[in-house]
């Protein structure tokens, strides 16, 4: 059962998932253990191909397990996980669909009326600071205003779980930091559980309760969990220079440096054989 607020425990048991490959199949990550807690905002942190995307699509219910299982409030994922909302790097926005009605295209597709899809859709596209650009078209807006509207796009559906990879990574750093403050501040209060991946250490501190880092591939597992006890409500334009903040990222550093260094000497390796 979700542990404080409405979102789903998430836990993954021994999860293992092999792609096929050239040479019969890679596995990529390896009896992945990992428990969330609902309610609560966790990032993933590893070093590039190392699975991150991987066992955030075996949470959504998008690639099964070649062995071990994933839980949402202690059931077994079979299939789509229907309880999560998603947040890619690539927005998902339909380019001949204006803001507003992007922002309803998913309360359609659950066959809400036009009116009642409406006003929520002009709400959410307020609430995320577009006002004024309801009937602009994606390829009108700047790349933040679009993340905005993707934003509006996933949240309107109230997912109870959200699963986000590299949301932010395409914006340039003002428009990042500003986009991620502002999802701290749609998330506070709401219960809901997210799991976050991202390869910037410094966005997944600032965001999280929890960081979780995954080894080098192949075979990726779960090698650290760090807590992340730093005061909320947060600013993350102030709370990067605190230095709580900077003793907490040495920390996880240290780890993930060697995770980085095992990856580019398997790279360099492979590349003179
Ligand atoms: N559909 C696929 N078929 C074959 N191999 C795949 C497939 N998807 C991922 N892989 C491989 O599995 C490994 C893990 O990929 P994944 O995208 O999960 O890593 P990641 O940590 O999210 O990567 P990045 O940091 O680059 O975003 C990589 O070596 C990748 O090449």
């Amino acid at each position: 059962m979700a542990e404080n607020g409405s979102g789903p425990a998430v836990a993954l048991e021994a999860v293992t998932i092999a792609y096929p490959a050239a040479t019969g199949k890679y596995t990529a990550v390896s009896e992945v253990d990992l428990t969330v807690p609902g309610g609560r905002f966790v990032a993933i942190v590893g070093p590039t191909g190392c699975g991150k995307s991987t066992v955030l699509n075996a949470v959504a219910g998008l690639r099964e397990p070649s062995a071990g299982r994933v839980l949402v409030d202690g059931e077994e994922l079979r299939g789509l996980n229907r309880r999560a909302g998603y947040l890619f790097q690539q927005d998902a926005l339909l380019p001949w669909k204006t803001v507003l009605d992007n922002v309803a295209f998913g309360l359609e597709l659950r066959g809400i009326g036009k009116r009642e899809r409406l006003e929520l859709a002009r709400d959410w596209v307020r609430r995320v600071g577009l006002g004024g650009f309801e009937q602009s078209y994606p390829h009108q807006l700047s790349g933040g205003m679009r993340k905005r509207t993707a934003v509006a796009q996933t949240w309107i559906g109230d997912p109870a779980l959200l699963l986000m990879d590299e949301p932010f990574g395409a914006l340039d750093v003002q428009t990042r930091q500003v986009m991620e403050n502002e999802l701290l501040g749609l998330w506070t209060g709401s219960g809901k559980t997210v799991l976050f991946v991202t390869h910037d250490l410094d966005e997944a501190i600032s965001l999280a309760d929890e960081v979780v880092l995954l080894s080098a591939g192949p075979a990726s597992r779960v090698v650290g969990r760090y807590p992340v006890d730093l005061p909320r409500p947060r600013d993350l334009l102030d709370i990067r220079a605190a230095p709580e903040f900077t003793e907490i990222y040495r920390s996880i550093w240290a780890d993930l440096r060697d995770e980085v260094m095992a990856t580019y000497d398997r790279d360099v390796n492979r590349t003179k054989a």
